[in-house]
């Protein structure tokens, strides 16, 4: 049974999904206190949050059983991501299911703005009937410049379309052909806050977004122009937009963000009369919730199931076809790792992967870390794991070098991990044939043919007659049956290989034993 904490007032239709699982407790909590969150979390295996409840490194140091946060939502700035890739906890979000609701919202907003209509609302109930102050602007003809062309942006920009505004749009990842197909002329930053009547911003709090509309910005903007923040507080500086309200520059403005959460009860938006406020409402209706809990209870699942899973932000996002093609080589690449890595010597310092034939072609991002797990997991067991392996190994100044070949000499398809370490390298090498599934097909500088699974023993020896024999005997005498054996040498006479696949583990005294016969040089035990 694994144990999920739902909090936050996450939608409990949402989460029906997790409560039908028979394989999973879920605990619904409202909101819990950091140093409670810090005393119960080690129970849980999964915990499901919105933007309130943060998920710091403190957390991730006492959630000694987490292996999953998902965010019923888009932003993840709560959650130490940092934090959960080292601990091998992997984040997913809901990033699609609260896009229409925050578009909508943001555009309650700009017609809320260009009429006054919460202004008004409030003169009318305080019993003042007004005409003359609330007159506002049409949005028809006028321009609307949009900061961030991503879901919630695009969004925004076809019902501006609906109203007959001009859009301008900006983002880096904007292209052409896409600002076409939505109708939106793509500019600068510089143009927008030059041209805009109402300018909205929908990107992350990022390094380069913080302050991105702040006083030079205020400067240029045309008279008159509105301002719409429904994405992250901070993206506009807080006090340079009170200034250039009161400058005359800025003709209102509606936030639903705030640089903290709630605003202390003498922020300067509170009470301003032209500035529209809203708690942080932008998911909040009944179908975004229900998206994103649905979403996320779907993801935490898979995760908790050892089932692929596509939203994880401290991991690359894989498209499913991509994912299709390498899913059957996780098992293998793993288990190239362990062989390569339980035959290596000490002073690890790099893992070089070459990906051959149909692979060639592909992102292997998220095959690399499977291969790097493997070679992990032979010293730190279950302290690896997808997420972090590729942080473990940076962490052990272990350099990972992926090249690509298009093709190969035997196979439409090859694997091969080489461990560079002070000494020498140690090769493992592996395919999926056709019919016959995996198969590690060298090992060092030898062709092999074994299916990785079970136990192997590994020789390295002198070729000399009678060996083979010999070991054989030992192996009987100690009552480990062979189930196969494969021999390699490059030379007759030189050094080769014996490559055992055998019923039982061979514990110390078989490999102490064989280690004394004076032809062999190397007698180890692989696990799988
Ligand atoms: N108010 C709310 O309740 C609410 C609800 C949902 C999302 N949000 C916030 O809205 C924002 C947008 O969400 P989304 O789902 O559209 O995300 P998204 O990832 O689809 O879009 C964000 C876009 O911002 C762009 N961007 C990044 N840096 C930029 C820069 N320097 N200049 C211009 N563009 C830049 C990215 O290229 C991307 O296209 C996020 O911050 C999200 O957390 C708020
Ligand atoms: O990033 C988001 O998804 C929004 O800011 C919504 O946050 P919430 O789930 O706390 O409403």
């Amino acid at each position: 049974m694994v144990k999920v904490l739902v909090l936050d007032g996450i939608s409990d239709q949402g989460v029906q999904l997790l409560k039908d699982a028979p394989d999973v407790q879920v605990d619904i909590k409202a909101t819990m206190p950091e140093d409670v969150l810090v005393e119960v979390i080690a129970e849980y295996d999964a915990v499901m949050v919105r933007s309130q409840t943060k998920v710091n490194a403190r957390v991730m140091e006492a959630a000694k059983n987490l292996k999953v946060v998902g965010r019923a939502g888009v932003g993840v700035d709560n959650i130490d991501l940092e934090a959960a890739t080292k601990r091998g906890i992997v984040v997913v979000n809901a990033p699609d299911g609260n896009t229409i609701a925050t578009c909508e919202l943001t555009f309650g907003h700009i017609l809320g703005l260009s009429r006054m209509i919460p202004q008004a609302y409030k003169k009318t109930v305080g019993g003042e009937w007004d005409r003359k102050t609330f007159v506002g602007v049409e949005l028809r003809n006028k321009v609307l410049g949009i900061i961030g062309m991503g879901r919630i942006g695009s969004e925004v920009a076809k019902r501006a379309k609906a109203f007959g505004m001009n859009v301008i749009g900006f983002d880096p990842f904007m292209t052409d052909k896409r600002a076409e197909e939505i109708g939106v002329k793509l500019g600068t930053v510089d143009e927008i806050v030059r041209n805009a009547d109402f300018i909205t911003v929908h990107t992350p709090l990022t390094n380069d977004t913080r302050n991105i509309i702040s006083r030079p910005q205020f400067e240029v903007m045309k008279k008159g122009v509105r301002i719409i923040n429904c994405a992250r507080g901070g993206i506009i500086d807080e006090a340079a937009l009170v200034e250039a309200i009161d400058a005359g520059i800025v003709a209102g403005a509606a936030f639903d963000v705030f640089i903290k959460e709630p605003p202390e009860a003498d922020h300067p938006f509170l009470n301003h009369p032209k500035i529209i406020v809203t708690p942080h409402l932008g998911a909040s209706t009944v179908e975004a919730q229900e998206n994103v809990a649905v979403d996320v209870s779907e993801e935490i699942l898979h995760i908790l199931r050892n089932e692929p899973f596509k939203n994880a932000v401290n991991m690359p996002s894989v498209p499913a076809n991509v994912l299709k093609k390498l899913q059957p080589f996780f098992n293998l690449g793993e288990k190239l790792g362990k062989v390569a890595g339980q035959l290596a010597d000490n002073g690890l310092h790099e893992i070089a992967i070459n990906y051959a034939g149909d692979l060639a072609d592909v992102d292997v991002n998220p095959l690399t870390r499977y291969i790097v797990l493997g070679v992990l997991s032979n010293h730190l067991g279950e302290d690896a794991n997808v997420i972090n392996a590729l942080h473990l190994a940076k962490a052990r100044d272990i350099n990972v070098v992926v090249t690509k070949t298009s093709a190969t000499k035997s196979f439409t398809n090859l694997v091969t991990v080489t461990l560079k370490t002070d000494d020498k390298d140690s090769v493992a090498a592996g395919t999926l044939l056709a019919g016959y599934g995996e198969r590690i097909v060298q090992i060092g500088q030898y062709p092999v043919d074994i299916s990785p699974e079970g136990h192997v023993l590994f020789i390295a020896h002198n070729d000399k007659p009678g060996i083979i024999g010999k070991v054989g005997t030992l192996l009987g005498d100690t009552g480990v049956n062979i189930a196969t054996m494969q021999v390699g040498r490059k030379v007759v006479g030189g050094d080769a290989i014996m490559l055992l696949t055998i019923d039982k583990e061979a514990d110390d005294a078989l490999l102490g034993a064989l280690k004394n016969l004076p032809e062999i040089t190397t007698a180890k035990a692989v696990r799988l």
